[in-house]
């Protein structure tokens, strides 16, 4: 079938490798859930057994594929890294049951949620909403997507990250307060979910500031590695 002619050029798809094949992943929406680790919660100033997880997105541009720099954005002076296990789906729906979710899944990479802390601050005080801390350029590295096929639907694994060679965040996916078909659950009473979409899942305790020159390396053991130099 041919594209209707259009009065400016299309935008470029996003396109995410996947593991152990030439064929890439095609990115809808990106979904991401705020505090669903109990330890991050406490660090961030929040009361996890009141307050439950959230959700917030960023842009599917966003994304940056392994072995490219991030580049250090603009207005701030206090970007942290916070390493995430990430869901890629290939099939949706509103209203999904929690015993139904997990088929959703095409696959499982592991990602960075870089945020403008000190913008997410000011936001959060003068009650606006988070884009500017979150949605910007290149701010979510991801690894190529490895096939739930391959992988299964891990329940556990460490995840962690290091910075300059010293680790600032050590957990476990098992950690998770909503748990991935929890999560997936959750946001489709919120939102039809798609084929395409992408979900970060949250980060465990240990975030912290990065500069330019700084290399990040994190990982979820089973899942993937990334390796991320800021530039
Ligand atoms: C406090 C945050 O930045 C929320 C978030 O991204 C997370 O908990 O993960």
């Amino acid at each position: 079938m041919s594209l209707p002619a259009t009065v400016i050029p299309l935008p470029q798809p996003v396109l995410l490798p996947v593991e152990g094949t030439a064929e890439l992943f095609p990115v809808r929406r990106v979904y991401c859930v705020g505090r669903n680790y109990a330890e991050h919660a406490i660090e961030m100033g929040h009361d996890p057994s009141r307050e439950p997880p959230f959700f917030f997105q960023k842009n599917a541009d966003n994304l940056l594929p392994a072995g490219r720099d991030f580049p250090y954005p603009p207005l701030s002076s206090d970007v942290h890294f916070e390493v995430e296990c990430v869901l890629a789906l290939k099939a949706g729906g509103q209203d999904l049951p929690v015993d139904r979710a997990l088929d959703c899944i095409y696959g499982y990479a592991v990602g960075i949620d870089f945020t403008r802390r000190d913008l997410q601050a000011e936001a959060k005080k003068l009650g606006r909403p988070w884009e500017v801390a979150k949605a910007f350029e290149y701010s979510a590295p991801v690894s190529p997507i490895v096939p739930a096929s391959k992988l299964g639907h891990p329940l556990g694994g460490r995840i962690w990250l290091e910075l300059n060679g010293k680790r600032a965040q050590d957990g476990d996916l098992n950690q998770m307060i909503w748990k991935v078909p929890e999560i997936i659950a959750e946001l489709s009473k919120l939102f039809i979910l798609a084929p395409g979409d992408v979900i970060m899942t949250g980060t465990p305790a240990g975030v912290g500031a990065v500069k330019k020159g700084d290399r990040v390396d994190c990982g979820i053991d089973g899942i993937a590695t990334l390796s991320v130099k800021v530039a």
